[in-house]
């Protein structure tokens, strides 16, 4: 729904930034650096304000401490209607819409808890089963220096080990190949993806269009039939999208490559991110690979590409600088704007006695990459520091601004009722992969340049980086 525009404020409302060209509003300044843009907003006119983009009017709250004030609203602030539009076009399925398929939305989101708990532990373990067969097979490459790039590497690594872990085992001889197959087309869907989260037509992006249909024809019920060993998760959406009869075999289809975005979208990136920080600094890589041949030596398992490599949860749990460096670097790299859609017109009380009016559909945003660069909360925050989750031996889960313990310090996965249901699996997969890397390879740099963000999904997730660097990696001597 676009809003009319505004002439006027009402009592109660935040100040309004209005472009000076009609609908888009200040979009192109936004679009170019919204980080940026929001931070000069915020100088002018304090922690609350309206900005009009692209037709719509979106109140931007900044001070982290009135973020639970709308995080726990959810009622009169909704966030699936907005989502289940934007992934509905992206992906190309029917709206969620609970007439035509009555509770499909609460049932996709019942099936999240394979994600949680004892489910969680097994499709971890699986993972790690996945990761060591395809490490296993880059250990037989590298007896000597072997050089690649380095998003190359981690996109080939966790596309394939998620892609198994999640829909199976493709049996075909070219098995690897089909899956490597449908990798590089998600390659060319994903650079895509933004322009498609900010509305752009699909036919004005090149091949895309064809490129999401050839992808969602992998997915077909013919063609998964056939994939072995998939995950409960996947097994379970299947079953209830059988369950729909209006929803046709592409739909259904579709849905699946959604998820199949959703587990690996951003986790490539991230994986990447927190490789790079790792690689260039040599103390953190230190400091990592000494805890992950601690924690071998202890559980008395021997590295080597032909031995299995078991972690338990707790194990995984326990490994605090590989969890904290892997903070770090999300702390660095994710961008998410958690959006909320206002369901009528209201004040929303916030701490202090300050309130805000609301107008129905206006969209409330929390932008919690401003959060993570504060220097109030993270001293140098442009600096990557290894060890800042960490306190005394520990997790370190007590941040503060301005004299004041923070309830939320870091927010890569979002919030409340949009508050991601993979991220505990997210997290396993990265210290997994990370783990592998670090026990079997010695690693380095192999280009002495600097990687940036690059800040065209600026809001949407994890930043990509602007550039590939090569690395090289040589099988580690069992002694050392
Ligand atoms: C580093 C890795 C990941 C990051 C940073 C991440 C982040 C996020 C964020 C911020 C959202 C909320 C989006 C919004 O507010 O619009 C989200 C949603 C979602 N994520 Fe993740 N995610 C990651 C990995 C995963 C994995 C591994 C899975 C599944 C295996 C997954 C499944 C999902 C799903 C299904 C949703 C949509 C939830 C819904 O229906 O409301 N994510 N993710």
């Amino acid at each position: 729904m676009q809003m009319p525009a505004r002439c006027s404020r009402k009592t109660g409302e935040p100040p309004l930034i209005n472009g000076w060209i009609p609908y888009l509003g200040k979009a192109l300044l936004f679009r170019k650096d919204a980080f940026k843009f929001l931070l000069d907003q915020q100088k002018k006119l304090g922690d609350i304000f309206t900005v009009h983009i692209a037709g719509r009017y979106i109140t931007f709250i900044m001070d982290p401490f009135q973020y639970v004030y709308v995080i726990r609203n959810s009622k009169q602030l909704e966030f699936h209607e907005f989502a289940d539009k934007m992934a509905s076009k992206t992906f190309d399925y029917p709206a969620l819409s609970n007439v035509k398929f009555p509770d499909l939305k609460e049932n996709l989101h019942r099936i999240y808890q394979y994600l949680q708990g004892k489910p969680l532990e097994i499709i971890s373990d699986h993972m790690m089963k996945n990761l060591q067969d395809i490490f296993e097979w880059k250990c037989s490459q590298a007896t000597d220096w072997e050089t690649e790039k380095m998003y190359k590497f981690c996109c080939s690594v966790m596309f394939e080990a998620s892609f198994v872990t999640l829909y199976g085992r493709v049996p075909a001889a070219d098995g690897r190949k089909v899956i490597s197959e449908i990798r590089d087309k998600f390659i060319k869907f994903d650079a895509s993806f933004p322009y498609l989260a900010a509305n752009i037509p699909i036919e004005l992006l090149g091949t895309t269009k064809k490129v999401r249909k050839e992808l969602i024809h992998h997915f077909l019920l013919q063609n998964m039939t056939k994939w072995l060993g998939g995950s409960k998760v996947v097994q379970a959406r299947q079953d209830i999208f059988e369950k729909y009869e209006l929803l046709g075999d592409y739909d259904k289809a579709a849905h699946h490559f959604a998820f199949l975005w959703a587990s690996v979208g951003n986790t490539i990136p991230a994986t990447f991110w927190a490789m790079y920080y790792l690689l260039r600094h040599p103390e953190a890589l230190a400091a990592v690979r000494d805890e992950i041949d601690h924690l071998l030596q202890s559980t008395g398992q021997k590295r080597g590409p032909t031995y299995n490599i078991h972690l338990t949860r707790e194990q995984l749990d326990n490994l605090v600088y590989l969890e904290s460096a892997l903070n770090e670097s999300l702390r660095m790299c994710s961008s998410s704007m958690n959006i909320r859609i206002s369901q009528e017109d209201f004040v929303l009380k916030l701490e202090g006695d300050q309130e805000v009016s609301l107008r129905k559909g206006d969209w409330i945003a929390l932008y919690p990459q401003i959060l993570h660069m504060d220097p109030e909360v993270y001293e140098d925050p442009k600096e990557y520091k290894f060890d800042r989750y960490i306190e005394n031996g520990k997790k370190k889960t007590t941040f503060y601004k301005a004299g004041r313990k923070l309830k939320y310090f870091l927010m890569p996965f979002g919030s409340g009722i949009s508050m991601c249901p993979g991220r505990f699996l997210a997290m396993n997969e990265m210290k997994m992969f990370l783990f592998l890397l670090l026990a079997h390879f010695d690693v380095e740099l192999g280009e002495n340049k600097a990687v940036r963000l690059d800040n065209s999904r600026m809001g949407l997730g994890i930043l990509l980086p602007d550039t590939d660097i090569a690395f090289r990696y040589k099988l580690r001597s069992l002694r050392n």
